[in-house]
């Protein structure tokens, strides 16, 4: 046993949030069997339109599906979102400063400041894409002095190279969508997935003793 799944999430998308929670939820038990997980920033706009996809949304059928579908999600990983009527953002500056957080604090910190980008756009509705309010969001985790920093390095050439070139990298790979994964297991092999829901498939691909859903059939009473 043993591996590792690297998460590529962009705060566009809300399945990308579902992956978040539940693989931190999950963390201790992948750890017990040698599985570490990591989450990486990555731009959906750029990967839509360097593999060629368009998202969900802008195919009437697949928005109209989505709402049901998107509502099952959020009962099913226990969070309430609303899009806001400015969705979507531009996300690049919320992503560049992740990937400075990534660089600079630790784990805990860096994974808590992820899932507040979502608390904050899909849940106080707030336009990360304006510098003002980015910061002021990041101003509720940072000190002042920290949070210029990571404004600087959000606007930065060095920081808009290093999530180009992780987003560059997955459209090369094969990436089309969020939450998009690189799974390694531990025969040292590498597979993508895509989705929140493909956690069976992958600890299939992992060799880890999951139990599948199970439905206990229901009891029979004796009238
Ligand atoms: N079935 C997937 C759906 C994920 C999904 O729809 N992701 C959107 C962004 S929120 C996307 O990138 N879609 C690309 C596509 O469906 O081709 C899940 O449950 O996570």
């Amino acid at each position: 046993m043993g591996g590792k799944i690297d998460c590529y999430v962009d705060c566009n998308s809300p399945y990308s949030l579902y992956a978040v929670i539940y693989l931190r939820k999950n963390r201790k038990a992948l750890e017990s069997y040698g599985v570490e997980v990591e989450f990486f920033p990555v731009f959906l706009g750029g990967i839509m339109q360097n593999s060629g996809n368009t998202p969900p949304w802008k195919l009437p059928a697949k928005a109209k599906h989505g709402q049901l579908d998107g509502k099952r999600a959020q009962k099913y990983f226990g969070v309430e979102l609303t899009p806001p009527k400015f969705f979507p953002i531009m996300t690049l500056l919320p992503l560049r400063s992740m990937v400075y957080i990534k660089e600079k604090y630790p784990r805990d910190q860096y994974e808590t400041m992820l899932q507040e980008l979502w608390t904050g756009y899909w849940g106080d509705h707030l336009d990360l894409s304006k510098p003002d309010i980015m910061s002021k969001v990041f101003a509720r985790h940072f000190k002042p002095e920290e949070v210029e920093q990571i404004m600087k390095a959000g606007t930065s050439p060095e920081y808009k190279q290093k999530l180009s070139k992780i987003t560059g990298r997955l459209v090369e790979s094969g990436a089309y969508g969020c939450p998009w994964f690189e799974v390694t297991n531990s025969k040292g092999k590498t597979e993508p997935f895509f989705g929140s829901d493909r956690w069976h498939y992958m600890y299939q691909f992992l060799d880890l003793p999951f139990q599948d859903i199970a439905l206990p059939e229901k009891p029979q009473t004796k009238l």
